[in-house]
This record gives structure tokens, C-alpha cells and sequence, in this order.
């Protein structure tokens, strides 16, 4: 019997790198949130494992091994047949490759009524963050997960349609060694987390802008629409969010980028 799962956008709110280890990989402090919007996934036990990916990002999401759902189902340890319906952006900070691979280990863990006895840690740093799938603090490589009270946020997604691998975004850091967020506020309304949440950073930018300007200019467009609260990168990019005040500031903002830009992927979300 096929069991479908949601594979929900990751944004991350605030993104600090806080040291590096001997084997390269970055410390962080991020505080992680996911969208009402996102990849559908089926999984049917099978004899042999195989992929179908649809929807409009199919484009280039590899159909074997590379694909991190198939490697999920691997480290679970049994044979499945997954249908991908792919809605978000690959490599670009929102860690789609990453909840994909996370919703398949839920679904298997249903099927199979069993948990997972691999470390999905070793599928990617983003993929247990993935797997808690609402307002968490991750620290450490993104092995470290503390559930977080925060309230649900309006925001828009805006992604250029540019790639910026994050291998090379981590390496185009001036500084490693940077404060992380501290305490975090106990919020109970949205207007509660926004002066926090400017004051916070995401150390990828910088770097991501480097690489790709356009970021530097989505952000700017962003800062300048009405109602909007913040404007900041998720991930190592390219996709940047706007944080508005209340939903229709932030779906009149979305209408208004996507007339700008009809090329570019825009979509107005709630996150939590
Ligand atoms: C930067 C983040 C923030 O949430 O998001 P994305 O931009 O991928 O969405 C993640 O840490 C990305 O996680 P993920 O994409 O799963 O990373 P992995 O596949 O494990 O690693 C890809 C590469 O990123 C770098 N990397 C990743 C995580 C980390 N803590 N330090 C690193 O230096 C390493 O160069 C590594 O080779
Ligand atoms: N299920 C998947 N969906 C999208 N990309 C995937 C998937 N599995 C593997 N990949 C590969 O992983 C790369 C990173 O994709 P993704 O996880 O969306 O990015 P990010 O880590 O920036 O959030 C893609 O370029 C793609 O080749």
C-alpha cells in the first residue's frame, strides 16, 4: 500500500557559523523553520527500487543512487518504489534533496513500523533538522536539534534561478570563528521575534553574493516592499525570504516580484 508524505521547504531564519572542525565541516547556530509548501512524496514497498520524479522542477534530479531519497530508503534497508513530485528549487538553501530524504525515512518508518536503525546524519548535516520538521534551534554540524517555541511567521520565498554550491559558499567565508545567536526569545506573536530576529545573520550571505550578485539584489527588492519586517538568504542560498507583517502584505509582495521578474520562483508561505 502506497504512503504519501509532505517534504516541506527549510528555511533557515538565521544561519551563524560559529567554528569549523578538523574534517571541514562548520560549526552552526541556526534557527530552522519549514513552509506550508514543498515536495509530495509516495512510497510503495517493492521488489527493486526505482524513482519517478514529476512537477515543475523535475529537471535534473538524478534518478539512481545520487538521489537522496533512494539513499535514504538504503539506509533503511528495504526495497521501495518512490514517486517524486518535485514543487521546490534544487541547490538552493532550502534543503529540498534533504526533506525529500526525510519524509521517505517517515514513510518507511510507517510501512515497515519500524524506526530507522542507520544515522540519517550521514545522508546529509540537513536531513535530521528535516526530519523534526517544525521551529527547531540546530547547532553543532546539524546534529544537535532543540525544538523552539516560535510563532507562525508570514513570509515570501524568492529564488533567482541561480546556482551556488555550498561547498563553495562555506569556503568563501572571511571568518569562521563568529558569536552564535545567544538566548533565544520566548515569543508569543509574531511582532514579538522581529527586532530579534534583524539583529541576527545569516554568515553565508556574504559569500552567496559574492558568488551570484543577483542575491544582493532579490534582498534589496525584498527590503523595499510593504510591510516587510526582514529580508535574509536561507542556507547557502540562492532562495532569500522576506518576513512581512501579515499575509496579505506578503501575497501583494509576491504578486509584485513575479510581474517583475516572471523568470524568477516566488511564492508566499507561512512558516513554523
Ligand atoms: C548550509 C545548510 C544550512 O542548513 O543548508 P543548505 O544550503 O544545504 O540548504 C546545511 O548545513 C547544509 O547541509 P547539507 O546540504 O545536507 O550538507 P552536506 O551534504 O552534508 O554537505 C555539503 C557540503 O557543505 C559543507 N558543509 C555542510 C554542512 C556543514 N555544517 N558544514 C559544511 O562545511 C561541506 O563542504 C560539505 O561537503
Ligand atoms: N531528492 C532530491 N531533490 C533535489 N535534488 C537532489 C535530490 N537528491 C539529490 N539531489 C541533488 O542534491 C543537490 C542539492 O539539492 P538540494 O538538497 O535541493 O539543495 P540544498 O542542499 O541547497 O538545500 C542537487 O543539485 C541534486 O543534484
Amino acid at each position: 500500500m502506497a504512503t504519501e508524505v509532505f517534504a516541506p521547504a527549510k528555511i533557515n531564519l538565521t544561519l551563524h557559523v560559529t567554528g569549523q572542525r578538523s574534517d571541514g565541516y562548520h560549526l552552526l547556530d541556526s534557527l530552522v523553520v519549514f513552509a506550508d509548501f514543498g515536495d509530495r512524496l509516495r512510497v510503495t514497498p517493492a521488489s527493486e527500487m526505482s524513482i519517478t520524479v514529476t512537477g515543475p522542477f523535475a529537471e535534473g534530479v538524478p534518478l539512481d543512487q545520487r538521489n537522496l531519497c533512494w539513499r535514504a530508503a538504503e539506509l533503511f534497508g528495504e526495497t521501495v518504489s518512490i514517486e517524486l513530485e518535485k514543487n521546490l528549487p534544487h541547490a538552493a538553501g532550502i534543503g529540498g534533496g534533504s526533506s525529500d530524504a526525510a519524509a521517505v525515512i517517515s514513510a518507511m518508518e510507517q510501512i515497515f513500523d519500524r524506526a530507522i536503525q542507520g544515522d540519517p546524519l550521514t545522508l546529509g548535516a540537513d536531513v535530521p533538522v528535516c526530519a523534526v520538521g517544525k521551529a527547531v534551534r540546530m547547532q553543532g554540524i546539524g546534529d544537535q536539534l532543540g525544538l523552539c517555541h516560535f510563532p507562525p511567521l508570514c513570509a515570501v520565498l524568492v529564488n533567482p534561478g541561480v546556482l551556488v554550491p555550498t561547498p563553495l559558499v562555506f569556503q568563501g567565508l572571511t571568518s569562521k570563528e563568529n558569536p552564535g545567536m545567544g538566548a533565544l526569545p520566548q515569543p508569543d506573536v509574531p511582532s514579538d521575534v522581529w527586532d530579534w530576529l534583524v539583529a541576527q545573520r545569516n554568515d553565508l550571505q556574504a559569500p552567496a553574493i559574492a558568488a551570484q550578485p543577483v542575491i544582493g539584489g532579490v534582498l534589496e527588492g525584498l527590503s523595499g516592499l510593504a510591510g516587510v519586517r526582514l529580508a535574509r538568504m536561507s542556507g547557502s542560498g540562492a532562495t532569500c525570504f522576506g518576513i512581512f507583517e501579515h499575509a496579505e502584505f506578503a501575497k501583494r509582495a509576491a504578486q509584485h516580484i513575479q510581474k517583475a521578474h516572471p523568470d524568477w520562483w516566488v511564492r508566499a508561505v507561512q512558516l513554523s
